[in-house]
């Protein structure tokens, strides 16, 4: 097996023992794996990476008809968040994805609406492990018909915990690439115990000697795939531990990584409703207030936008001066106020730069349009018109996955206090 970087020693004792990558900075390696930085202009060879999702299983914990991996949150499928969040790491160049050949049709329809990309299907198998060695199978060249190429690195991760990012990702591959194997790990919740054949308890596991096993897992790829090769099929069938594997088979011992919180696996529907709280928490944490009038510092949006960073903590609340960058910064939440014209002109605005941003492909976007009418010089019948209008725009971006509400407020020009009651009616 080579050693990397280049011109480090090679195995130092028998065994698949590899020098690599020793107390490298987490920032260098991910600049290393993305084929950027000082290390690939130095001539040091990225690993290739690729990943593995197991996504062929029938959730029957779940309890309900439809496979966990396809329940959707807000909306969209579970499995493309955990898409999103491994597409989004520029150095996994390839990701193969498990599923049934009855599946494997919404499958591609969730990857062409959603957009992801690099995304490879293969069959499923009838146990997780069979899944996952039909993945490695695509990926080793020794295939036929395989149009992946073999990578150094392989990621494998339970296409169910969608809340996995770079930081862990890179850990595992970094250590994968010195150990051989390696794998996040949990403090277990729970004490461990091991029941007798009458039902009875018959000794419990020191809690805080042991780990709980999860994912994401990494591993040298001929490592694992050496270990699937040779898997008996007791482990095929049985088994649930990919790190076991590499240890039984390949004497690999892995090296052991602290996840954070968040790598839990969706198994119960009570999952599914933490995963939407935690992903509602997420998109909820930036608010823009967008205003037709930007320059001028009386304008009531710049109020607003002080009073809602005295309200809401943890919340970073912008004013859209720039709102392509604003769109970019993938800001979830809008208040557009309009103050100078009587037809939602910004909002309109605002609408359209959205749907071309596509933004709400993956996340609802919210839309709070603010309209501010002089009691006395717009005629009832316009007020309702506008009431209709917003109402109108609402059912069409609704399509789009953006959510408009409108309030109209009808003011006398010397109401005081007005921002207070805004400010209580829009977040009260
Ligand atoms: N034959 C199988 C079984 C499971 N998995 C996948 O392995 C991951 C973790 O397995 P688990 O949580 O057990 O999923 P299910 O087997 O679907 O759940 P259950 O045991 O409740 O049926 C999931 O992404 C699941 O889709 C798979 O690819 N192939
Ligand atoms: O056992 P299940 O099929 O529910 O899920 C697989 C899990 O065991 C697995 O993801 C972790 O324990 C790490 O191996």
């Amino acid at each position: 097996m080579e050693s990397w970087p280049p011109g480090g020693s090679g195995p130092a004792e028998a065994g698949p023992r590899l020098r690599g990558l020793r107390g490298a900075d987490l920032a260098a390696s991910a600049s290393l794996l993305s084929g950027a930085g000082a290390g690939a202009e130095a001539g040091c060879s990225a690993p290739a990476v690729a990943a593995v999702l197991p996504a062929g299983g029938s959730g029957e914990r779940m309890g309900v008809p439809t496979p966990k991996q396809f329940c959707p949150i807000l909306e969209r499928p579970l499995i493309s968040y955990t898409l999103q969040a491994l597409e989004r790491v520029s150095w996994i160049k390839d990701i193969v994805v498990a599923v049934t050949g009855e599946n494997m049709e919404a499958m591609k329809c969730i990857i062409q609406r959603y957009q992801h990309k690099g995304i490879s299907l293969v069959e499923s198998g009838v146990t997780r492990h069979r899944s996952i060695f039909n993945g490695l199978k695509a990926l080793a060249e020794d295939q036929p018909n395989c149009r992946l190429s073999k990578p150094e690195v392989v990621i494998i991760h339970d296409a169910v915990r969608p809340f996995v990012e770079e930081d862990v990702l890179l850990k595992v591959v970094t250590a994968a690439k010195e150990h051989g194997a390696a794998g996040a790990i949990r403090p277990l919740v729970s004490t461990v115990i091991s029941p007798s054949v009458d039902g009875c308890l018959d000794h419990s596991l020191e809690r805080a000697r042991h780990r709980a096993s999860e994912m994401p897992q990494a591993f040298l790829f001929d490592v694992i795939y050496e270990a699937y090769q040779q898997c008996s099929d007791y482990d095929l069938e049985f088994g649930t531990e990919c790190l076991h594997l590499a240890l039984k088979y390949c004497h690999i011992k892995a090296k052991l990584i602290e996840g954070s919180p968040d790598l839990w696996k969706v198994t119960y529907k009570r999952d599914l409703y933490a995963a939407e709280s935690i992903i509602k928490e997420r998109i909820s944490q930036q608010i823009c207030v967008v205003m037709d009038a930007k320059e001028d510092e009386e304008h009531v949006g710049h109020r607003l936008e002080e009073m809602l960073k005295n309200e809401l903590n943890h919340v970073k609340v912008t004013s859209g001066r720039d709102l392509q960058q604003i769109i970019l910064e993938q800001c979830y939440n809008f208040v557009c106020v309009n103050v100078m014209t009587s037809d939602f002109e910004e909002t309109q605005k605002l609408l359209n730069m959205l749907e071309e941003s596509n933004l709400s492909i993956l996340y609802p976007v919210v839309v709070i349009s603010v309209q501010f009418l002089d009691y006395e010089s717009v005629p009832f019948g316009q007020k309702m018109e506008n009431l209709m209008q917003i109402r109108e725009f609402a059912k069409e971006v609704k399509k789009t996955n953006i959510l408009l509400y409108g309030l109209l407020v009808y003011y006398p020009q010397w109401e005081t206090g007005l921002l207070k009651a805004i400010v209580d009616l829009v977040f009260s």
